[in-house]
């Protein structure tokens, strides 16, 4: 392991922190930053996010580039020596990666000025409950905007040595999914006494499913995931409470509209066929990523005929990103990076190959050292 960002990745695999509690994180990148000790960097922290400014030459342009810190609420799997350390949290969505490699780009660029500036920006909370929107409403953000951002994403189903991306729309639009339902508990042999809010949660899932089965366009495309349910106390009481936690996928910010329209009417048919009381939170919300054509063209052009790595034009993703929202205001791109990992993002089992690193920060210092001299 000769390459220094493999051991970063390695020490920060060990620190997994949630949205907003990633002090540990934050302060590990801190110390390296500032051990960078250069006249040129800026430095500021914001939550438990960092913005950093590597001062240009002869700047006429800010070029941002964002990675995300935070971890998953996963007990991890992996036969890694540098599992993590924290009970029940995991990088399994590669957040690790996605922070080394910042730091091999900024490193290079302090000890290799060019003549632009270059904004990093280290954001938590990107799993939930979203980071980047309240970032870029931020006053540093307004003085230190970028004209132009980007930012990757380990993809694991991607060889080692490739690149996925395409101009216009690449992730969902996201919105997070609380069910509350409340009904009447009581003695489990004696179920007509009571409104078993159980059986009202499965039959609620089995029909939120009809959304998609019978709702959507079959042309368009939506997701709607339950990925826990909590309810009851012992296996001889009926429930009196139940909870749905899930998420909803759209293309279009208007295809979310319709499948919350109909979750709102299928839960409502709940309330009225099950006796109780339901409450609809829909939590964090993102963005759409969406590329900008012109950059991304460009982007894929740079590393198809510069560089060693294969680009692949992919097709559009149901996953979300809150880097989505920094898209929609500042033009750019975001792209999956290849890792070659049997086990998917959000899995605990999860092991991309750390060569991937390497290749990320030389492709990306070879692009940056390309456009911010133009
Ligand atoms: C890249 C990735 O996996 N992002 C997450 C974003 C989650 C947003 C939010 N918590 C939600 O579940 O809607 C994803 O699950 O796609």
């Amino acid at each position: 392991m000769s390459n220094p960002y493999v051991k970063i990745r390695r020490d920060l695999h060990k620190i997994p922190e949630l949205g907003f509690q990633e002090f540990k994180t934050q302060k590990y990148l801190l110390s390296y930053i500032e051990s960078l000790s250069s006249d040129r960097l800026e430095i500021k922290t914001w939550k438990t996010g960092i913005f950093v400014k590597v001062n240009g030459l002869f700047p006429s342009k800010v070029i941002g580039y964002r990675a995300d810190i935070d971890g998953l609420p996963i007990e991890e799997e992996t036969e890694y020596s540098f599992q993590s350390e924290h009970e029940g949290r995991m990088h399994a969505c590669g957040h690790d990666f996605h922070m080394s490699i910042a730091l091999g780009i900024l490193t290079f660029f302090v000890q290799n000025p060019i003549n632009d500036d270059l904004l990093f920006i280290f954001q938590p909370a990107e799993e939930g409950p979203g980071g980047a929107l309240p970032m870029l409403q931020s006053d540093i953000m307004s003085e230190w905007k970028p004209d132009m951002i980007f930012a990757l994403h380990i993809a694991p189903e991607y060889p080692v040595g490739t690149i996925a991306t395409k101009e216009g729309l690449l992730f969902a639009n996201t919105s997070e999914l609380f069910i509350d339902l409340k009904g009447k508990g009581g003695h489990a042999a004696y179920p007509h006494q009571t409104n078993d809010m159980i059986v009202a949660a499965c039959s609620l899932v089995t029909q939120l499913q009809t959304i998609i089965a019978r709702n959507v366009d079959p042309l368009d495309s939506a997701v709607v995931t339950i990925g826990k349910i909590t309810g009851g106390t012992v296996q001889n009481i009926i429930a009196e409470k139940a909870r749905l936690e899930g998420t909803i996928r759209t293309l279009s910010v208007q295809s979310m509209e319709k499948v919350k329209q109909r979750i709102e009417a299928l839960v409502h048919g709940v309330e009225v066929g099950f006796h109780c009381e339901a409450t609809i939170d829909y939590g964090a919300m993102y963005h759409q990523v969406y590329n900008h054509h012109e950059i991304t063209r460009d982007f894929m052009d740079f590393v198809k005929e510069k560089t060693d790595v294969i680009v692949i034009e992919c097709k559009e993703a149901m996953t979300g990103e809150d880097f989505g929202y920094m898209l929609r205001d500042i033009p750019g791109f975001m792209f999956w990076l290849g890792v070659d990992s049997e086990y998917g993002l959000h899995h605990a089992k999860l092991t991309p190959n750390e060569d991937a690193i390497h290749i990320a920060i030389k492709m990306l210092t070879q692009y940056i050292h390309q456009i911010g001299h133009k």
